[in-house]
């Protein structure tokens, strides 16, 4: 029989402590309110021990050792493997071991409380805390429930799926061993850095992939210098390919995956990078009038559509799947909840205002931790057209920058902005090469402050670092280039 605890009452009340759900209740307790917060995991979510940070940290050795091997003088002295016990002992430090003790203490430190189990909505401003001993635990809020549950891997109901065990990007990022072959499917974000990572730790990749070409919703040149590289260490890239099937026979044997051109690929692991999926299939929509399992539609201050008391924030409401941006979500909607708590009459809730995550449409900066790498933010080229902006695309050949020449011998890459000719702004700006993750905030700077170009002449680059892109994207535009 379910054991039922004490209700509770708080202002604010959070559904999943992912790096979002801890930003909207350490927000809401900025404002002076108080909160609770539902975790049925681990105090810090997908990010932290499954996406994020393992990821990052088993990237970052393969692409300095990539780095150095570019560099003369140096270049031979990394000529040999990766240390691969060393490499996942620095992912299992920077996962915490699976351990979420440190982020827990943080929230309880800015005083918010932690209820532990899984939360479901079970009616106007109330939550039921399924605790993990089954008893049960009603929280009610005086002002908002912010649901911030993230989302999950899809991996397609493909006939031989359930016995095949197949990878998602929760063992790829924290597998405890490198399979001698691995198939990833999916030419998306996850797809290729993680074909990078297992491929440079000794596995032999086979990407499958069933559009034209890698990261979509990038530039093209992004997928294409990226699908070069990959190339280059030996991965084979097949497009244009679907899986129709994958069958394991033996649990610890291989598992051979069918494709729609009739081959059949044997291999290790295969790791589905084939998008996500809004963890709100068991959260109680249906009692708040909403459809479970899907994602949710918000404004600008994350306020659920019909439903003013709740809000959902972060991945859940895909609007755009990362953590900085869920972050900055939380900062928004933390602080429109506050105001509408304390009865504030009229919020900022205009383009840029303080309660609207305006960057949302205008400036989502990300930055894939390749080989090269590959940064965006704003609008590409297609969005752009697309929306009806009239725009001038200026590329420029990142190797022709000094910067580059000394940050590695043969340096590829290449950059793109994209100008709104009737405001002579910019909408988007693409970088795709090494050592160019670290610029992409200058991009973003330009363009979620619309700086004028005729203003960015003066913001003047230092010599000799690759930055000078910024000036040979100006000149090529001031010379009429593209
Ligand atoms: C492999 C990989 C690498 C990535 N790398 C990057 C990167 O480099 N940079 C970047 O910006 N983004 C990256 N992302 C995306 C990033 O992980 C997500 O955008 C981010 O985690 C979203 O945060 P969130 O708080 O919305 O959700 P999550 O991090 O998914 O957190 C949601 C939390 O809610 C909990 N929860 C769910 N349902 C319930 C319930 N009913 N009751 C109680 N608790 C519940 C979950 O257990 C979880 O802890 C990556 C994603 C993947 C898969
Ligand atoms: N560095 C970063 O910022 C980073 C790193 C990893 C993930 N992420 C985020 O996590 C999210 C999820 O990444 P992802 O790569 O899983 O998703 P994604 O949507 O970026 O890519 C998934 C790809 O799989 C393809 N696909 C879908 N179903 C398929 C099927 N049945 N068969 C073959 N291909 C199929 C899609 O066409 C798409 O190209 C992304 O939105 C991304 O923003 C960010």
């Amino acid at each position: 029989m379910t054991q039922a605890v004490e209700p509770a009452e708080y202002d604010v009340v959070v559904i999943g402590a992912g790096p979002v759900g801890e930003n909207v209740a350490d927000r809401a307790r900025a404002a002076g309110l108080s909160a609770a917060i539902v975790e049925s995991e681990l105090i810090g979510g997908e990010c932290s021990y499954w996406a994020c940070m393992p990821s990052k940290a088993l990237l970052r050795p393969v692409v300095a050792r990539a780095d150095a091997r570019r560099v003369p003088g140096l270049a031979g002295a990394v000529q040999g493997p990766l240390d691969t016990a060393a490499v996942l002992a620095h992912r299992d430090t920077y996962a915490s071991h699976w351990k979420d003790d440190g982020q827990a203490a943080w929230l309880e430190g800015v005083g918010v409380d932690i209820h532990r189990g899984h939360g479901r909505l079970t009616g106007p401003k109330a939550v039921t805390v399924t605790a993990p001993d089954g008893t049960e635990r009603r929280l009610t809020a005086r002002h908002a429930v912010a649901v911030c549950t993230g989302s999950r891997a899809v991996v397609p109901d493909l006939p031989g799926i359930d016995g095949a065990r197949p990878w998602t990007s929760r063992e790829a990022t924290s597998a405890k061993e490198v399979p001698r072959r691995l198939v990833v499917v999916g030419g998306g974000v996850v797809g290729v850095e993680m074909a990078t990572v297992w491929g440079a730790l000794g596995a032999e990749i086979t990407m499958l992939v069933r559009g034209k070409g890698l990261l979509p919703r990038m530039e093209p040149f992004a997928g294409e210098l990226v699908a070069e590289a990959l190339t280059d260490a030996e991965a084979d890239i097949r497009t244009g390919v679907s899986v129709t099937s994958v069958q394991r026979s033996a649990p610890d044997g291989p598992v051979t995956v069918a494709l729609d051109n009739g081959e059949q690929i044997e291999a290790d692991e295969i790791l589905f990078a084939t998008g996500r999926a809004p963890r709100t299939d068991d959260l109680g929509l249906e009692t708040v009038g909403l459809e479970p399992g899907s994602w949710f539609t918000v404004d600008d201050s994350c306020q659920v559509e019909g439903v003013p008391w709740l809000y959902a924030v972060g991945d859940v409401n895909h609007r755009a799947l990362l953590t900085h941006q869920g972050k900055y979500q939380a900062r928004i909607a933390g602080a429109a909840i506050a105001a509408r708590a304390q009865g504030v009459p009229n919020l900022e809730t205009g383009r840029w205002g303080a309660h609207a995550a305006t960057a949302d449409h205008a400036a989502v900066p990300q930055v894939v931790f390749t080989d090269p790498e590959a940064a965006s933010v704003g609008l590409t080229l297609a969005e752009a057209e697309q929306a009806g902006h009239r725009v001038r695309a200026v590329d420029y050949d990142l190797a022709s920058v000094a910067g580059s020449g000394l940050y590695a011998d043969g340096y590829r890459g290449r950059a793109r902005m994209i100008v709104d000719l009737d405001r002579e702004i910019l909408l988007g700006v693409t970088f795709v090469g090494p050592g160019i993750g670290e610029l992409l905030h200058s991009a973003t700077v330009a363009v979620a402050g619309e700086v004028p170009l005729d203003r960015l002449w003066h913001a003047v680059p230092a010599y000799p670092t690759i930055s000078e892109i910024w000036l040979r994207l100006l000149e090529t535009y001031r010379d009429g280039g593209s």
